[in-house]
């Protein structure tokens, strides 16, 4: 196994570099010394020394005992597609899962899948050629399985694990089914829009006679915070990522999947749950500061807790004002969501923002598209239950998309594939 983000620097960047060097024995000797891996895209002078490392040129291991992506420290740029499995033969469906982990593996190398440039005029394209020397990107791409998967067509209904069922509607649910639903979940992050594009515009054409797209969001601006990241700011202003899941403790707690599971072929992996929210960015806009910083219970600049100073100072729930009210309103975004006030509950966020441009009224289209990773989807539902119901924030947003997808461990290597467990059972 190469160097996977656990083991490399998991407080600070997670990067596991795969540099290109000048010389074939600089590239060995230092790959050797810091466990590195090169992905031999460019060449430079023999002798040259060492090339800086640039963020088109750092990846990240696709093998490992966890999905990367979720422990990922979010990268800049997410496309994310959920695709319909359109044909019911289940052999079909496994040559297109193992094709896609093959090519994944490629794509995170900075590589592509076939030529780009055939030899023969009549030949098509392998691969559609517009990440073509970029990088790898700290590309990442992370697949999950809808329950509807676990229906008659595959023989996969042994399998289901009982953590997997439809998420239920909630208060103040706004959703459509053209961003609802779905079989299969296909995350790609990346420190480049393009490199993530490559990736699912090509697991998409892969798939053209067996999977169709049902939706794509395409995600920037990180809208939360990894291990060693500053935190992002969402469309709204706020910083987002404050507290969120950052430690190994908190991992095995909170996200993996544990021994204990009902399905074995789920240790290791975790739960996704997906929401896009769209924001009433123009209502927010013309919000007062005060009733915005109520709304979440926080400052817009510092982003303190109501009643702190700093960032990370840890908020108060039970002060109060001089008027006896909380200091942080009970019915503010912070306050219903924290996980002193959730029997501990917690759950690593990694949203993105995003813009769809604007709407059949003219008004801006964006929000937030929420992605939550949890070891079981009950515990966003639990967050979700009391946020759709009381939260302040409602008043400025509506969750028009929702899924909830079951994600598998990490692929050993090579010949490995997503779902291999779950055929022939
Ligand atoms: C069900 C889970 C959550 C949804 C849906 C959700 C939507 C949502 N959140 C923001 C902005 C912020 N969220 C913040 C904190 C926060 N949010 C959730 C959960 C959901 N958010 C949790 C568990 C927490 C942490 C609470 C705590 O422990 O204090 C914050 C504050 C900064 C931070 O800690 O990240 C902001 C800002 C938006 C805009 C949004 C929907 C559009
Ligand atoms: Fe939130």
């Amino acid at each position: 196994m190469g160097v996977s983000e656990e083991t490399t620097a998991p407080e600070s960047t997670g990067i596991s570099r795969r540099a290109f060097f000048g010389g074939a024995v600089a590239s060995a000797a230092a790959g050797a010394a810091a466990g590195i891996t090169t992905t031999g895209l460019a060449s430079t002078a023999a002798n040259a020394g060492p090339a800086a490392v640039s963020a088109s040129d750092s990846a990240y291991d696709f093998y490992g005992p966890h999905q990367a992506g979720i422990r990922t420290p979010p990268q800049d740029h997410l496309v994310l597609m959920v695709f319909d499995v359109t044909t019911t033969s289940a052999a079909e469906l496994q040559v297109m899962l193992a094709k896609w982990s093959a090519a994944i593996a490629q794509y995170t190398g900075g590589l592509a899948v076939g030529a780009v440039e055939p030899e023969r005029d009549l030949a098509v394209p392998g691969d559609t050629g517009e990440a073509e020397g970029m990088g790898p990107n700290q590309l990442t791409v992370t697949l999950g399985f809808a329950p509807s998967m676990f229906d008659d067509r595959f023989g996969w209904k042994p399998h289901r694990p009982a953590a997997l069922v439809d998420i239920p509607a909630f208060a103040s649910d706004a959703l459509t089914p053209g961003y609802t639903g779905g079989d299969i979940c296909v995350q790609a992050c990346a420190s480049d829009p393009q490199v993530a594009y490559h990736a699912i515009r090509n697991l998409a054409r892969m798939a053209r006679t067996t999977a169709a797209t049902r939706y794509v969001v395409q995600g920037f601006g990180r809208a939360s915070a990894g291990a060693g990241q500053t935190t992002p700011r969402n469309l709204m202003g706020f910083k987002d990522g404050t507290r969120n899941i950052t430690t190994d403790d908190d991992f095995e707690k909170f996200v993996w999947v544990g021994d204990d599971a009902d399905q074995q072929w789920m240790i290791g992996g975790s739960y996704l749950v997906t929401r896009k929210i769209h924001m009433l960015i123009e209502t927010w806009d013309a919000d007062f500061i005060g009733d915005q910083h109520a709304v979440f219970g926080r400052t817009k600049v510092q982003g303190a807790p109501l009643g702190g100073a700093h960032e990370f100072d840890t908020p108060d729930f039970a002060a109060k004002a001089a008027d006896g009210s909380p200091v942080i309103p009970a019915t503010s975004h912070v306050a219903l969501a924290a996980h002193e006030n959730n029997g501990g509950v917690k759950i690593l966020r990694r949203g993105y923002n995003f813009t769809d441009g604007i709407d059949s009224v003219g008004r801006l289209d964006a929000g937030l598209m929420f992605i939550s990773y949890q070891k079981d989807p009950a515990q966003f539902v639990a967050l979700q239950s009391k946020l759709g119901a009381s939260d302040r924030l409602n008043e400025y947003i509506r969750h028009v998309g929702s899924g909830v997808f079951a994600v598998p461990p990490g692929l050993s290597g090579a010949g490995d594939y997503f779902g291999k467990a779950l055929f022939g059972a």
